[in-house]
């Protein structure tokens, strides 16, 4: 499974008002289906390599694009056969399908399988489930090679609904952009290696897959504390702030104070007592405070997340501190990065709905805040409406302690000034980089090793 890096994401909705704007602007849509149709050839071509290839065609423009594929790649002479579902219901589905000379079969128990299956029946166009007769026939080819045209067919596009397509695709070629569901759970997986084909709209939007991972090599006249100095509180279980902070020394922090621990992972943690606490926090020094790993839930906690927001520092709250920060958060943003797991996130937020975005983004723009709605489909979501999706991440960091980890990253990157969103995604890129970097049997603490 892949996914283009720093490539857009378009609900169902802005790829219809870009289809629209590139209208306006004089590219007729029959030529946008042309390219798709061509990229869906090229694409076939390739997987098929020379194995007879069948494409099946729904009633709407995906059916469209299916067409076209096929002229495509009869014309270069592979042994391709039509299937369809129903007569193309829209203009552009009817000229394509115009251009389409050979047979169309029709989509039964009958229909002959082939090495590889082209799947256009649906794309951002299927408003409810696929039929069960029609998810029976369509399950027969599982096991084949399938390319999906824009999104596995049975997919709800903008990830709002957990559809599962019969046919699961070796690759999707996502056309434009990306749409939620190749980065969401649970349809990302059924959507394999996912390819764009960028066929002449711009897509303007504020949501994005993961960019490349910019080395960050400290400026010549760094010094430790222009490099960022994090804070780190320490609660009753020392081991989780202990990852943390070593976390945000390896992420580039210059300096890292563990507060109220003395047991620091790397010597060149500095440890102190709690009791320099209120000190520490109007340190003028002190880029960023992380607090949150390793506390339950309680008034010790609550009492320092209330100091750490007075301090006006910028803050990363874990765990146990999204919710204790949620009231203050709520009446004064302050620069912060939030970074809730599942079960975290549904606590704080259990009023919110829609696809993971849109909570992700709901919860931003309630808190003032960054937010790192974490997991496999790990969203980061701005105020601004800014969103990264950093699917598929790495597997191996479902294992305790990752997220503690994750935090003392996002307090390196965010000590260094600027950006509280760049430095959650800068951060996210980081930990899923070192993770894939050591790979098989990681342990948490295996990402704060040199
Ligand atoms: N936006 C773009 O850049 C382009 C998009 N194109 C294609 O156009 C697609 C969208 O086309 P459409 O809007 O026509 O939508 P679709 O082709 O995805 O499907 C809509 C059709 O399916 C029917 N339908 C919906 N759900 C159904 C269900 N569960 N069972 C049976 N029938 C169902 C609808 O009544 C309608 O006829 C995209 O996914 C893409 O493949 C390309 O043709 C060209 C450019
Ligand atoms: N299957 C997965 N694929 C990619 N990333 C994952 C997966 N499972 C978990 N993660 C990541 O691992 C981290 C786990 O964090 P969290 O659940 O807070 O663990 P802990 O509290 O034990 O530190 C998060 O960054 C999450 O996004
Ligand atoms: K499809």
């Amino acid at each position: 499974m892949s996914i283009p890096a720093d490539a857009p994401i378009l609900t169902s909705a802005a790829m219809r008002e870009a289809e629209a704007a590139c209208a306006v602007q004089g590219t007729p849509l029959s030529e946008l289906m042309e390219l798709a149709g061509v990229a869906v050839a090229d694409i076939a071509w390739r997987m098929g390599a020379g194995a007879p290839i069948l494409i099946l065609c729904g009633p709407g423009n995906n059916g469209g694009d299916g067409y076209v594929a096929a002229r495509v790649l009869a014309a270069r002479g592979v042994a391709v056969r039509v299937a369809a579902l129903a007569e193309p219901a829209t203009d552009l589905a009817k000229s394509a399908r115009a251009g389409w000379s050979g047979p169309v079969e029709t989509i039964d128990a009958a229909l002959a399988s082939a090495p590889l299956i082209v799947d256009a029946l649906f794309g951002v166009g299927l408003s409810r489930p696929l039929a069960h007769d029609l998810t029976l026939l369509l399950r027969r080819f599982v096991g084949r090679r399938v390319l999906a045209v824009d999104v596995p067919s049975g997919v709800e596009s903008d990830g709002n609904a957990d559809w599962m397509p019969p046919l699961a695709a070796d690759v999707t070629l996502a056309l434009s952009a990306l749409k939620p569901a190749h980065v969401l759970l649970p349809t990302a997986p059924a959507c394999g290696r996912v390819l764009l084909a960028p066929i002449g709209i711009a897509p303007h939007g504020t949501m994005r897959t993961l960019p490349p991972l910019k080395a960050a090599t400290p400026a010549a006249t760094a010094h430790k504390f222009n490099r960022g100095m994090v804070l780190v509180f320490a609660g009753p279980m020392p081991g989780a702030a202990g990852l943390a902070s070593a976390s945000a020394l390896r992420a580039g922090a210059g300096y890292v104070v563990l507060e109220g621990s003395e047991r620091a992972p790397l010597s060149a943690i500095i440890t102190e007592s709690d009791a320099r606490f209120g000190e520490r926090l109007s340190d003028p020094r002190v880029g960023a405070v992380v607090i949150g790993p390793g506390f339950p839930a309680g008034d010790e906690l609550l009492f320092d997340v209330e100091a750490a927001l007075d301090s006006g520092k910028p803050l990363v709250l874990d765990a146990a501190a999204i919710s204790a920060a949620l009231p203050r958060l709520c009446e004064t943003p302050c620069r912060a990065i939030l970074t809730p797991h599942e079960g975290e996130f549904a606590r704080a937020f259990p009023e919110l709905y829609g696809s993971k975005i849109d909570r992700a983004k709901a919860a931003a723009v309630r808190t003032g805040a960054v937010v790192i709605y974490k997991g496999a489909d790990t969203i980061v979501a701005a105020p601004d409406g800014r969103v990264v999706a950093a699917w598929p991440g790495s597997p191996w960091l479902a294992t305790a302690g990752t997220g503690d980890v994750l935090a003392g990253a996002c307090g390196a990157m965010l000590a260094r000034g600027g950006d509280a969103f760049d430095a959650a995604v800068a951060a996210v890129g980081w930990h899923i980089a070192q993770a894939a970097r050591i790979g098989r049997g990681l342990v948490a603490d295996d990402l704060v090793r040199e």
